[in-house]
């Protein structure tokens, strides 16, 4: 039997089974008032959906985004070693210095939004296995850095904005991709830090080895996800289980965020329902994952930096939308004339 307090691979995939279903009444309760409010029905676009997608998540009529949440997960990955990155590998560590500093995109975002930021450093002195020679993570290694993850996920907060930090992980986040969703390897490899044609040709190579150094990895999500995925990204994929049993709405970063959150899209087509994906990266396998798993991004600003800033931005049309639902007056209380 498994320690209670460290769950393994398979009670942590039972999860998966358990989770709930947006509340519909909340979400017609919401939809009856948009009908009413001083605007052409429709107007608002999506901000009128992302009012109702918030509020069948958080249970209310009236949703609320005065206290988002940003996550930021920092792993090392073993294949780093491997000329797949722009940058070396200390600079993961040494950037998780600076998101405490105050010093990254982030925390600018962040404090733009109001949103209350926590990092959390996954070993950095001791990163996944290259996976091109075995498994990334062992089965409890793996099982931890989801939990922790999970753990990362308390009450008291209206909405998750997910992000990570680890140099190479758009090789990990490709090849990942590529075992969850198959195709070739140079349909999921990107530049990520801005490699060179020589670094491109290296990505595509450790992602085909990687692949053939486990091919159980085609067989499950979770099984992928421990072969080729990291500790940031299990964690991610943690935070988006725990964020769905809790019913917390989720925003997804970029490509290497939405990759792990996939991992769960496999195991459960409507696993990632109360998640949005914020950014379209520039990463190009992210617009393949985005159209696998049937998301439309909020925005397209060209970004490609990762650690949770595209998430961070969509938290604020998030309370935009929530300003405008719950501001606005209906055309009886403005005494606006409705529709001929
Ligand atoms: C200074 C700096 C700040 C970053 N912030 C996020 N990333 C991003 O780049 C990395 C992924 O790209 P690759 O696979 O090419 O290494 C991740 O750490 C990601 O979050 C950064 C990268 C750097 C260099
Ligand atoms: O889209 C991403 O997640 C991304 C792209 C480049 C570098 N880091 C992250």
């Amino acid at each position: 039997m498994s320690d209670a307090a460290e769950p393994s691979l398979e009670e942590i995939r039972a999860l998966v089974g358990e989770f709930p279903a947006a509340d519909a009444e909340a979400g017609e309760a919401a939809a009856e008032r948009q009908a009413q409010l001083t605007k052409p029905a429709g107007s608002l676009g999506r901000l009128e959906e992302l009012a109702l997608w918030l509020a069948r998540w958080q249970g209310r009529p009236d949703p609320s985004m005065e206290r988002p949440r940003v996550a930021v997960f920092a792993g090392n990955h073993g294949i780093a070693a491997r000329g797949v990155s722009a940058y070396p590998a200390e600079v993961t560590a040494q950037m998780v210095a600076n998101f405490i500093d105050g010093g990254a995109a982030v925390n600018q975002l962040s404090a733009w939004v109001g949103a209350d930021l926590r990092i959390y450093e996954m070993a950095l002195d001791q990163p996944t296995a290259d996976f091109t020679q075995g498994p990334a993570m062992a089965d409890d290694d793996c099982a931890r850095a989801m939990a922790y993850g999970m753990m990362s996920v308390e009450e008291g907060f209206d909405a998750m904005a997910l992000g990570e930090m680890g140099i190479a992980n758009t090789t990990s986040a490709a090849a990942l991709c590529l075992a969850l969703f198959g195709g070739e390897a140079r349909d999921w490899v990107g530049r990520g830090t801005g490699v060179d044609e020589a670094g491109l040709a290296r990505k595509v190579e450790v992602v085909e080895a990687g692949l053939a150094a486990n091919p159980e990895a085609r067989d499950e999500p979770f099984e992928a996800l421990r072969r080729l995925g990291g500790y940031e990204l299990a964690a991610i994929t943690g935070a988006v289980m725990a964020c769905r049993l809790a019913r917390i709405p989720v925003v997804l970063d970029g490509f290497t965020c939405t990759a792990a959150a996939a991992v769960l899209h496999r195991l459960d087509r409507h696993a990632l329902d109360h998640c949005l994906v914020a950014h379209r990266s520039v990463e190009p396998g992210h617009a393949r994952l985005l159209a696998a798993l049937g998301k439309t991004p909020l925005l397209d600003l060209d970004m490609r930096l990762g650690e949770a800033s595209g998430a961070v931005l969509a938290l604020g049309l998030l309370q935009a939308a929530c300003a405008c639902h719950n501001g606005m007056k209906t055309f009886a209380e403005a005494g606006v004339s409705g529709k001929d």
